[in-house]
């Protein structure tokens, strides 16, 4: 028996459970290279994991099944109607992955996973992958696997391109799809403020955008990706003014053309002494810099005020997915 799991009595039958939390992440920089045969684009990418976390409970199941649904007992965040609560799941499909790899029988290696999402949904801030690592650490604990951090964080490779990164956290620069990761110094909390927008993106559409947008001239096209350097330095200084006139997000001009009202939010925000607007990832989120954690609870006030949005004041670097 494992030393995370806990029990718990669920009628006349104690059942065994682990929580665990991962962080949804920004890009500061989102650089992207050319359309690879494989569907996928190389990126050089540098990542922050920020203060909204997603906690799943992974509850035992000895009849082999796998559920996953919004947990009874953590508040949302977010409006879970708009997640798939089937075997679609991003946190599903994590258990069914580390079962099958780990060589666990599947008629008694059966789990509940409840999760609690503060992350926007489809939102470019890696909620869904924020899941997929969340139960990968709570599924290994339950099931004994043994599995280490830089284990887990192969499978999660496996589940997506923003996985490994919320399975390691921190600050980090990711290439390849965004799954070959190497850490970078962040020592002082950056503040930021994430604005969620009515409706998401879906990822490959605001990469296909870019690749229209390239091709029709409208775009440069870039032959690889080179690493935003100015970005690591002022992540490594804590410098808020140097990281906003570092940052840059390839997939800002397509998530732009495909969700116009982002542009008049992005003005709002500069217009209220953000020292600096972007889309995150994919988008719709806009997250904006500011100088320090009040000026950011300002910044999310404004906000609110003028446009109705709940703005959210955040922080980052925090540790990657972890057991509560
Ligand atoms: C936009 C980012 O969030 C930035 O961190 C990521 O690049 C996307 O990460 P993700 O949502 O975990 O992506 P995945 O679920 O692996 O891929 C979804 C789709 O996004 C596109 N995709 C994703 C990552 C990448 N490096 N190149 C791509 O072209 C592909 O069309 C892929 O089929
Ligand atoms: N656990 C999950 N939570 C949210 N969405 C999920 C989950 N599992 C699968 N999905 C699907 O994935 C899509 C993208 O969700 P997610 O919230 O991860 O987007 P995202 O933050 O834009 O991702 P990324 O930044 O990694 O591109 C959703 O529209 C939904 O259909």
């Amino acid at each position: 028996m494992n030393t995370h799991a806990r029990h718990d009595v669920h009628g006349d039958v104690a059942r065994r459970h682990v929580t665990a939390t991962a962080p949804g992440k920004v890009n500061v920089s989102l650089r992207v290279g050319p359309l690879r045969p494989d569907g996928y684009h190389d990126v050089a990418s540098v990542y922050l994991a920020v203060s909204l976390t997603e906690t799943v409970t992974a509850v035992a199941r000895d009849d082999g099944r796998i559920t996953v649904g919004p947990c009874p007992r953590h508040v949302s965040l977010v409006d879970a109607h708009d997640v798939p609560w089937d075997e679609s799941n991003l946190a599903h499909r994590a258990a069914v992955l580390l079962r099958e790899r780990m060589g666990l029988d599947p008629e008694t290696h059966g789990v509940d996973l409840q999760v609690a999402k503060q992350v926007p949904v489809a939102g470019g801030m890696g909620g869904g992958s924020a899941d997929a690592a969340a139960a990968l650490v709570a599924c290994s604990a339950l099931w004994d696997t043994g599995l280490t951090r830089s284990g887990l964080a192969e499978l999660a490779a496996e589940l997506g391109a923003d996985v490994p990164f919320s399975v390691v956290g921190g600050a980090a620069v990711g290439l390849g799809t965004g799954t070959d990761l190497t850490p970078v110094a962040a020592r002082n909390p950056v503040h930021l403020v994430v604005v969620p927008a009515d409706g998401g993106l879906s990822t490959p559409v605001v990469f296909e955008a870019l690749d229209r947008l390239r091709a029709e001239g409208t775009l440069d096209s870039p032959g690889g990706v080179e690493v935003n350097q100015d970005v690591v330095r002022a992540l490594a200084l804590a410098d808020p003014l140097a990281l906003a006139l570092a940052m840059d997000n390839d997939l800002q001009t397509p998530a732009v053309s495909l969700f116009p009202e982002l542009s008049d939010v992005l003005d709002l925000g500069l217009d209220e002494g953000a020292l600096r607007g972007m889309v995150s990832g994919s988008g719709p989120t806009l997250l904006f810099v500011a100088r320090d954690e009040q000026e950011a609870e300002r910044l999310a006030t404004a906000v609110k005020e003028r446009t109705g949005i709940e703005a959210i004041p955040v922080h980052g670097p925090v540790h990657g997915a972890g057991l509560l």
